[in-house]
């Protein structure tokens, strides 16, 4: 599956799991929590230092796993704040030159 498209399915199931919570849901966890966006900052914040740590220990894998949860939560913080991903591509777009 190509990059863009992973990512345009998570905010999907993100969009879905904001109007249909699940009970046994990862995602609905932290789009529900009694902290509000603060749990969800405070994942970013949690998986941003897990990655720096993998990178300089070299864990090449770890480095992987640790990337995509940084942009999963990252992604899950973004739906918290109402912002749509939509608007960061099209910031990423925009600096194209
Ligand atoms: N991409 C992800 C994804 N990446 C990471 N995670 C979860 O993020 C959590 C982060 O790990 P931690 O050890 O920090 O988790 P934890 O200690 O349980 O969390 P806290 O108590 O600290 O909040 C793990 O429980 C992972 O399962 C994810 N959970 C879900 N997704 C995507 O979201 C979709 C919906 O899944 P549900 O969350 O099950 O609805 C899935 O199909 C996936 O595509």
């Amino acid at each position: 599956m190509k990059k863009a498209e992973i990512l345009d399915e998570i905010w999907e199931v993100i969009e879905d799991r904001a109007i249909n919570p699940s009970e046994d849901s990862y995602t609905t966890r932290i789009l529900t929590h009694r902290k509000g966006i603060d749990k969800s900052l405070e994942k970013v914040g949690e998986e941003c230092s897990e990655f720096i740590i993998a990178v300089k220990n070299g864990e090449k894998s770890r480095i992987t796993e640790e990337a995509a949860d940084v942009i999963f939560h990252l992604m899950l913080a973004l739906k918290r704040a109402d912002i749509h991903v939509q608007a960061v591509w099209d910031e990423l777009n925009s600096r194209r030159h």
